[in-house]
C-alpha cells in the first residue's frame, strides 16, 4: 500500500510532499464546503499555477454526471498523464475524484487529503474508487492506489457535530471487526469526548492491515463491509427522501441488525449483541423503517458487491473483536433482523 502520513499541519504536510514530486499540472478538486472551510488551510502550498474546480457538496453528487463535470475540466486544463489531482475534501470527493482521475487518459496520479472523520478513518485508505449508480452505492467503480494520503486531524475544527458522529460509526466497527479493546475503550456515553487523534491512528492501522493482506476484496477485506449490506441498502432508499441518513448513521443501523444476524448464525454472544445494540442506541438514537418498505430494502441488498450468484453474503461477527465473512442470509432472517431493531 501506498504511504499514509498524519500531522495536525495541513500546509506542511502537502508542500513536503508536492515538493518531492514531479508534475506537469495540478488540479485541486474541492466540494463548496472544503473551498470555504480547508483550501485556505493549504492554500500556500500550491504552486503558483494550479487548476481548481469545486463541485458541489453530498451523496447525491457521488455520480457519473459529477464525474463528467470533472472530466470535462480536466480535459479543458489540457492535463496530460504527468498531471496531479489532490482530492481535498470527505468520502465522496476522495472517491469520485479517485475515480476520475484513475479513468481520465487511462489513469493520472491524485493525492487524497482526507476533510472528515469519516475519510481519514476509512474512505481514504485503501483504493476502493467509485460512483453511485441509479442510486446504489459505489455501484460503478475501480481499485486504484492514491500516491499518497495526508491526514490532518486539524480540518475536524470545521466539520459539524453530526458529520463528526457519522464518522465515528466506521471507528466502531473497526473495533467489532478487529479489536475488542479498542472498541471498549471507546466513549459511547459522552461521544463527543472521544480522542479522534489517537481513534484515526489506530484506525487507519486496522484498516492498512486488512487491505495490504486483500487488496481487491477477495476474501479477508470483505470484514471492512460489516454493517455495510444492510447500511448500504437503507443509505441507498433514504437517498432521496427527507429521512436522508448519513453513510455513518446508515451503518450504525446497518451493524446492530447485522449484529443480530451474527448471534443467529456466526455465535456472538447474546450479551455482546445487548451491548452493541444498546452502545449504538446510545449514539445513533433510533429510526424508524417503515415494514412497508422493507421488501424494497431487501431488493436493494441483492445489489452488493459480495454475493455471489442468488445468495447474498454477509460478513457477520463471531465475537466482538473477531469478524467473519461469505455467510448466506436469506430474505426471511434479513425481516427478522429488522424486526429486532424495530423492537430495540
Ligand atoms: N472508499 C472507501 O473505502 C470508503 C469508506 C467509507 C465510506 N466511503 C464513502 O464515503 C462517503 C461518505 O464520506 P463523508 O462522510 O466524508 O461524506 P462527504 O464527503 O459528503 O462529507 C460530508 C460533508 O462534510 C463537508 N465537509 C467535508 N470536510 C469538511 C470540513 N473539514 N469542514 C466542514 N465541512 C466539511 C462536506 O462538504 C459534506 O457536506 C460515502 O459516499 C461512502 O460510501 C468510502
Ligand atoms: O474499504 C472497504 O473495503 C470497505 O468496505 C469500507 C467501507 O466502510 C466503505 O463504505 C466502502 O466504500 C464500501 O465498499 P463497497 O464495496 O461495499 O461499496
Ligand atoms: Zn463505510
Amino acid at each position: 500500500m501506498n504511504p499514509v502520513k498524519i500531522n495536525s499541519d495541513p500546509f506542511s504536510l502537502l508542500s513536503d510532499e508536492l515538493q518531492k514530486r514531479d508534475f506537469s499540472k495540478l488540479l485541486v478538486l474541492t466540494d463548496e464546503n472544503t473551498q470555504r472551510d480547508c483550501f485556505p488551510m493549504v492554500k500556500d502550498a500550491l504552486p503558483a499555477h494550479f487548476e481548481e474546480l469545486t463541485i458541489p457538496a453530498g451523496e447525491q453528487y457521488k455520480t457519473l454526471e459529477t464525474c463528467v463535470t470533472i472530466w470535462d475540466k480536466m480535459t479543458a486544463a489540457a492535463l496530460d498523464r504527468k498531471a496531479l489531482v489532490i482530492n481535498l475534501g470527505g468520502g465522496v470527493l476522495g472517491d469520485m475524484g479517485g475515480f476520475c482521475a484513475s479513468i481520465y487518459k487511462r489513469g493520472i496520479r491524485f493525492i487524497n487529503m482526507p476533510t472528515t472523520l469519516l475519510s481519514q478513518v476509512d474512505a481514504s485508505v485503501g483504493g476502493k474508487l467509485g460512483v453511485d449508480f441509479h442510486g446504489l452505492k459505489n455501484h460503478l467503480g475501480v481499485f486504484n492506489e492514491p500516491d499518497i494520503v495526508l491526514i490532518s486531524p486539524s480540518f475536524l475544527d470545521t466539520l459539524s457535530a453530526q458529520e463528526v458522529r457519522s464518522g465515528f460509526a466506521e471507528i466502531i466497527k473497526h473495533g467489532l471487526i478487529q479489536d475488542a479493546a479498542y472498541f471498549s475503550g471507546l466513549n459511547f456515553e459522552n461521544w463527543k469526548k472521544n480522542n479522534w487523534n489517537a481513534l484515526i491512528n489506530r484506525s487507519v492501522d486496522i484498516k492498512k492491515q486488512v487491505v495490504q493482506d486483500d487488496p481487491k476484496e477477495q476474501g479477508l477485506r470483505k470484514i471492512l463491509n460489516f454493517g455495510h449490506t444492510l447500511g448500504h441498502a437503507l443509505e441507498t432508499y433514504y437517498l432521496d427522501s427527507p429521512k436522508h441518513l448519513l453513510h455513518g448513521e446508515a451503518i450504525a443501523v446497518g451493524m446492530i441488525c447485522e449484529a443480530w444476524l451474527s448471534q443467529q448464525k456466526t455465535g456472538l454472544a447474546l450479551h455482546e449483541l445487548e451491548e452493541i445494540s444498546q452502545k449504538l442506541i446510545q449514539v445513533y438514537g433510533k429510526i424508524n423503517i417503515d415494514p412497508a418498505h422493507w421488501e424494497t430494502i431487501l431488493d436493494l441488498s441483492l445489489q452488493d458487491k459480495k454475493n455471489e450468484g442468488k445468495s447474498v453474503l454477509f460478513s457477520l461477527l463471531e465475537s466482538i473483536g473477531t469478524c467473519t465473512y461469505n455467510i448466506p442470509v436469506t430474505r426471511e432472517e434479513m425481516k427478522q433482523a429488522l424486526t429486532y431493531y424495530t423492537h430495540l
